[in-house]
């Protein structure tokens, strides 16, 4: 038995005795929380190690429970030592998700006198969030609004950093723990792992809660937008209602004491059990959680819009005009360009009840509608630094340098794209192709990946867009 396997099974064991249960039977065996309904296991493609069904499971069933005193909140850390309690006592203006940072590194530097060390041992060492890139893959993602986000994220990260120092120091924390490194593994952690907690802003780390991966809500969550789902704002309330029914699969149960999750949907026998953490975009995902989704419905890609488009569309917040992942532009952006293309002399009455009903105005406007999405969307395709198949053929050759098995042709390396030999070249890496990179090279490429792949799923909805678009325009002509 290999050792990660047994510290899996010393964890499980652990999280048993401390009374996380994946069973209703309170006889049951203390030998593992897990075996009645979920056991640990790896989905190479949906993120990685997770929890499998390891029978049929109904929609709605318990799965796990997590007893209160097994989560890892500011509270449960500071419970248990009176040093972390007074210093954190004295630095009220930090955030609570910094005091959480602070604490969970105090607990890390414990080693193993930690009381969650079983748990901590099993953390992720390395994360792929948009705080933890670096120069050259923040630039890979190309769209300016992604880069911008991956900026803000990292100079947050480090300011709040700065701001935690003060605490850290007077922890003694070793230097290690101190560090803006560790920072960023305490944040990405939290920001990757938590469960909402009513006490509690930061949320809480709970063991063997925090092994369930991410499913997006279901098809039917976005259709709490456009004119053909919605007619009126008793509906449009009640979409909202549902939507924020199904983004809980479980929750802080006040009268058990312990966080109970459960089944979203029925389960097959070996089904990866998901969990939905909410409703996120994709640069969302990358920013919050470190992964992107080739299928996400709740993905909403943005375009530059001219000013005066964002002063019209006062009736529509400013960031519900997108188009969708599967290249449908949005309900309000539909709707406000129906009446900016619409010459202001028109605009009367009739006209503007026509775009608040989200109906069509005139077969030539909404033409004309479908022509500027259509036209946009090809402009900004043609002004990023690479196209869909050149994209493609970079994610291919970052695979090929991935693979530890893979023994490449010379000619194989004098056809990367400037992307690639960039990469390389930025790394000092020429000389090491057919060798085993080093764990930062593999970070960083990593990380690189899902910049591609981020963008690449970017210029598919745009293309999409653009089919939709042309598909209308030839309906609409031939009306
Ligand atoms: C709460 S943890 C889930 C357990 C995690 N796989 C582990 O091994 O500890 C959340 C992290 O799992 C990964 N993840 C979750 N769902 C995913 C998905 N659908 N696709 C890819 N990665 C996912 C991401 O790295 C994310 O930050």
């Amino acid at each position: 038995m290999d050792s990660e396997h047994q510290t899996m099974e010393t964890f499980l064991r652990w999280a048993a005795e401390i009374g996380v249960s994946d069973s209703t039977d309170p006889s049951r065996s203390h030998d593992s929380c897990l075996g009645n309904t979920l056991s640990v296991a790896d989905f190479p493609l949906a993120g990685g190690r997770g929890l499998g069904a390891v029978r049929e499971l109904r929609k709605g069933e318990l799965v796990l429970k997590v007893p209160r005193n097994a989560l890892l909140t500011t509270e449960s850390m500071v419970a248990k030592d009176q040093n972390l309690r007074d210093s954190v006592n004295l630095h009220a203006s930090l955030s609570s998700t910094q005091i959480l940072s602070v604490c969970l590194l105090y607990e890390m530097s414990k080693g193993k006198s930690s009381f969650w060390y079983p748990y901590l041992v099993h953390l992720p060492r390395d994360y792929d969030l948009l705080a933890t890139f670096g120069d050259f893959e923040k630039r890979a993602l190309q769209v300016e609004d992604a880069v911008w986000a991956a900026e803000k994220a990292i100079a947050k990260s480090q300011s709040e950093w700065r701001e935690a120092v003060t605490l850290m120091k007077e922890l003694d924390l070793k230097p290690k723990f101190q560090s803006l490194h560790a920072w960023n593994w305490a944040s990405a952690t939290i920001s990757s792992r938590t469960l909402h907690i009513p006490w509690d802003s930061a949320g809480c780390l709970c063991p063997v809660g925090d092994l369930f991966n991410y499913d997006a809500p279901g098809d039917d969550s976005n259709t709490s937008e456009g004119p053909e789902t919605v007619n009126n704002a008793e509906e449009a309330g009640h979409v909202v209602e549902t939507q924020s029914e199904r983004l809980t699969d479980g929750g802080f149960d006040g009268d058990a004491n312990a966080y109970c999750l459960y089944a979203r949907r029925n389960y097959q026998l070996g089904e990866q059990v998901l969990l939905c953490y909410g409703t996120y975009t994709n640069l969302e995902l990358l920013e919050h959680y470190g992964f992107t989704l080739d299928e996400n419905s709740n993905d909403k890609v943005f375009i530059p819009l001219e000013t005066s488009l964002y002063a019209l569309a006062s009736s529509w917040p400013k960031d519900s005009l997108y188009i969708h992942q599967d290249g449908k532009p949005s309900f309000a952006l539909v709707s406000t360009l129906r009446l900016w293309l619409t010459p202001q002399s028109q605009r009367d009455k009739s006209v503007m009840r026509l775009v608040y009903a989200g109906s069509q105005i005139s077969v030539k406007n909404e033409i004309l509608v479908m022509k500027w999405v259509a036209e946009k969307c090809r402009s900004v395709l043609k002004d990023l630094p690479t196209s869909i198949q050149e994209d493609r053929v970079i994610l291919q050759d970052i695979d090929k340098l991935q693979d530890p098995e893979l023994r490449l042709e010379q000619r194989e390396v004098e056809a990367f794209g400037s992307e690639v030999r960039a990469f390389l070249e930025a790394n000092h890496l020429w000389d090491l192709i057919n060798g085993e990179f080093c764990g930062k090279i593999k970070r960083i490429m990593s990380k690189w990946r899902l910049s591609v792949q981020w963008r690449l799923r970017y210029k598919r909805s745009l293309a999409d867009c653009i089919s939709y678009c042309n598909v209308k325009i030839n309906n609409l002509s031939g009306t």
